[in-house]
């Protein structure tokens, strides 16, 4: 490293400061003489630091200060904001890179550090560029945001002040960056500690910050008003563009980027933010000057080179990386301990091989409480046995041994014993080695090695073993660990050998693809589409169990990768089979319009936030976006009744819970009603209930109280699953497009004001204040019938329209009504 008392090279001094500053050469020349040993402790230090380096005010690293001044040339920044400064390095990193009569508005709480800087600034000539405020940054920030004139007016806003507000940030930047406009978060690798294990020693003071930068990446990951980058640069910078007009041209900032050689995270952005948007392929991290820098970017630095080897092996939101052996929890150590002692007491011999998913999760640092126990030598009930046999002998209970028959419907392929040890439920099954027979998803088996084992699972990831006898992880197959570390869908022998023994690892293979957000390998892919993969999912699985692979998908973490895999592969009207005679025709594009909804819903539900459902209600949801686009395609059964095809795919093809059907079945229907009723909600011309094309008997009360009644019917009939019936009509009025998503929410949220405003939330609870036998004794009837069902439901619209409202009004009411001579009395 160059430069230790010098504060310029000779050239240079020559030139000027200006030119200097301005030339191509500064950050070369800042990089060299770049010499902090660390962040200056004191006041005192920094001063003495700045004082013999006056070029080195920076407290971010070099390579950050470089990319601003980039980023701020390629999207031609002028007007533009900043805060936290500091001494300024960032502040004159960014100035340089704008116009001469280009803008940048500082706001610290502290202006003593910026004035130390100052002189640097002044003497490159673009102090008049700045206007510096001391402050807090929110209630600056709140008087903009209450001033529409800046409103949208910022190119760029750089954040890189207290963690702990980057949220309240962003609430406010969000209104006063351009569309097309980028906001800069500093930090959000927070020193390298988000992909720290838990026990890692950290600073006091990262580790008290390091949740707020988690829940930023959390947050911007799910805002859809924003498209988003997250770099690995420095300490970690992410971009947020807002949505509209500019769409797409993130990837190209970011394509940039790559082609000018700085870091390509994108296997750190979709770790961590569940999004991609660097192009995919270009994973490698290379840095320009990596031994220029800072000390403390150097675990980062660490960090995303090995992010970059094991890219794909990280899940959203938090970054997961592939451990090298596993970590026992207490528990798992007693219950692996017990077996061993089994197994030296009796001299079995037996080696014990915990199998398949358990691995796999701990390796990722999950936990996981689906213990396999494989055995080589004897079968899982024998085991068990001996367990028992063992546990008299130390004087200790015996546990009840449960044998669950093989029944490869249920994917058990062979027969498993069942005990509980330590209060955990395990498992016990033999090693097998499988041979198929044609037309059948089901083997014969046969006792095999600990290889053949592995070979017959559906893919590499799920083949590994963690074997107790020796604590250690095998990999028969020999490339399960390196896929799961590159984060790739395999299968261990040819695919579509494996897919044709056993078609359901097709759709296993889409749901961990989803899942861990792996990658099909091409060969893979080929085969999945292949035709005779095809006819064999077709006529080898029942359909049982393509139901229950669709549910685990629907309700998993990515649902939406998972059905766009299946209508990518061309599986989707396999899966999602029609009736016969079904009408009107669909058209070929169908499946991906039926993806592009379900991911649309996603995208609102996200944007609205998630909390608003139950798990149960969030299933639902999706599955009813999903068929959104078939809501009217009908059949006739073999009892000659129009039934919807809808109502066919869930009963018939998926052979799901009838109940299901009949909610997802409401659901449509009330989109319909919704569609009809969010005009009048939001109307602030007055608009007429008349003019809204639904419940034309209605009751007559005045105007003002017609839409409480409409739409306490609704959410009567919807009940709790109103919310998604809103937002499912808002996506099949107001378009899908990612631009709308943003209004999409804005209408969300108007519509359900105003029904909590109505208070309608529990609507349904609210019981009838006159009972069937109380009508009858008002209208002097003896039976029930038609007439009575009629009051019944006006009872219900007279509640809705005077929620207030006793019994004896409700009585009295109807007693005029009757003497008016109503039709129906
Ligand atoms: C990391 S430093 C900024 C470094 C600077 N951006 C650079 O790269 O050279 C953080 C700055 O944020 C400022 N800050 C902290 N809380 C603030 C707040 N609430 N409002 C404005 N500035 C704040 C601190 O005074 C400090 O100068």
């Amino acid at each position: 490293m160059a430069a230790t008392g010098e504060t310029q090279p000779a050239k240079h001094q020559e030139v000027g400061h200006k030119s200097l500053l301005q030339s191509d050469a500064l950050y070369q020349y800042i990089l060299e003489t770049s010499v902090y040993p660390r962040e200056p402790q004191s006041m005192k230090e920094l001063r003495e630091v700045t004082a013999k380096h006056p070029w080195n005010l920076m407290t971010t690293s070099a390579d950050e200060g470089q990319f601003l001044n980039m980023l701020l040339k390629l999207i031609n920044a002028k007007n533009t904001m900043e805060i936290g400064v500091y001494t300024g390095y960032s502040l004159l990193s960014t100035a340089l890179a704008l116009p001469d009569d280009g803008k940048i508005l500082a706001l610290d709480i502290n202006r003593e550090n910026y004035e130390i800087g100052l002189p640097i600034i002044e003497k490159a000539g673009v102090a008049h560029k700045i206007d510096f405020k001391e402050g807090p940054a929110l209630p600056l920030l709140d008087q903009m945001v209450n001033d529409v004139k800046f409103h949208g007016s910022f190119d760029f806003i750089f954040v890189d002040a207290d963690k702990d507000n980057y949220l309240n940030y962003h609430k406010r930047l969000i209104d006063l960056v351009k569309i097309g406009g980028v906001i800069g978060y500093d930090n959000t690798l927070w020193n390298g500690s988000l992909v720290a294990p838990p026990d890692a020693p950290l600073r006091k003071y990262v580790r008290y910050y390091r949740d707020f930068v988690l829940e930023l990446n959390k947050a911007l990951a799910v805002d859809p008003r924003v498209e988003i980058c997250q770099l690995p640069v420095g300490d970690g910078i992410t971009l947020c563009r807002p949505r509209k007009i500019l769409h797409g041209s993130m990837a190209k900032i970011s394509e940039k980027i790559a082609q000018l050689g700085w870091f390509c995270g994108s296997s750190i952005t979709t770790a961590i933010t569940g999004r991609t948007f660097i192009p995919a392929c270009k994973t490698t991290v290379k840095l320009k000057n990596p031994r220029f820098l800072f000390p403390r970017t150097q675990p980062l630095y660490r960090c995303c080179r090995a992010m970059s080897k094991s890219k794909g092996t990280l899940s959203s939101p938090s970054l997961l990386v592939v451990r090298e052996n596993i970590n026992l929890t207490d528990e798992e150590r007693q219950i692996f301990e017990r077996l061993l002692q089994v197994v030296r007491h009796f001299n079995l011999e037996t080696q014990l091989r915990v199998a398949g998913g358990w691995v796999r999760d701990k390796l990722l640092g999950k936990e996981c409480y689906d213990i396999d126990v494989a055995l080589d030598n004897m079968l899982g009930k024998e085991f068990c046995e001996k367990v028992n046999d063992y546990l008299i002998h130390a004087g200790e209970e015996t546990q009840g041994v449960g044998v669950i028959q093989s029944n490869p419907d249920q994917s058990k392929h062979l027969e498993t014993a069942r005990m509980c040890l330590f209060d955990v439920w395990i498992d016990f099954v033999n090693l097998r080695s499988e041979d198929y027979t044609e037309n059948s998803r089901i083997p014969t088996m046969e006792f095999g090695s600990a290889e053949q084992d592995a070979y017959r699972r559906d893919l590499t990831i799920n083949s590994l073993f963690y074997n107790i006898n020796t604590c250690s992880v095998e990999d028969f197959t020999g490339r399960g660990l390196d896929d799961l570390k590159s984060g790739k869908i395999v299968t261990p022998l040819p695919p579509k050998e494996t897919f044709l023994d056993d078609p359901l690892r097709v759709l296993r293979a889409i749901r961990f693809c989803a899942r861990f957000e792996f990658e099909m390998v091409e060969e893979l892919k080929v085969a999945a589409a292949d035709n005779d993969v095809k006819c064999a999912i077709a006529d080898k699985i029942s359909r049982e169990r393509i139901g229950h692979e669709i549910d685990l998908m629907v309700s998993g973490n990515q649902p939406v990768k998972a059905i766009a895999c299946i209508s990518n592969l061309g599986l989707f009207w396999i899966v999602f089979t029609l009736p016969p005679n079904f009408e009107p025709p669909i058209s070929e594009e169908l499946d991906r319009i039926c993806v592009s909804y379900m991911d649309e819903a996603w995208t609102l539900m996200h944007g609205i936030g998630s909390c608003t459902f139950s798990d149960e209600q969030r299933r639902l949801y999706l599955y009813a976006a999903l068929f959104l686009p078939l809501r009217k395609t009908i059949y006739g059964d073999n009892k000659k009744r129009i039934v919807s095809a809808v109502n066919y795919i869930y009963r018939n093809s998926l052979k799901l819970k009838g109940s299901d059907a009949d909610n997802v079945i409401r659901l449509h229907n009330a989109v319909e009603k919704f569609s009809s009723l969010i005009p009048l909600v939001v109307s602030n011309e007055g608009m007429q209930p008349a003019e809204v094309d639904w419940k034309s008997d209605m009751i007559d009360v005045p105007v003002s109280l017609k839409l409480r009644i409409l739409l306490g019917l609704l959410l009567r009939d919807i009940k709790d699953f109103w919310r998604a019936a809103l937002m499912l009509s808002i996506l099949l009025n107001k378009g899908s497009s990612v631009e709308r998503v943003v209004d999409n929410v804005r209408l969300f949220k108007k519509v359900e004001e105003e029904i909590l405003k109505l208070s309608l939330e529990k609507v349904w609870e609210v019981k009838p204040l006159i009972n069937g036998r109380d009508i009858m004794k008002v209208l002097e009837v003896k039976n029930g019938g038609p007439v009575v069902s009629e009051w019944q439901q006006k009872v219900v619209e007279w509640q809705l329209a005077y929620p207030s409202g006793n019994m004896q009004e409700c009585i009295d009411w109807m007693m005029r009504q009757k003497q008016l001579n109503h039709p129906t009395t």
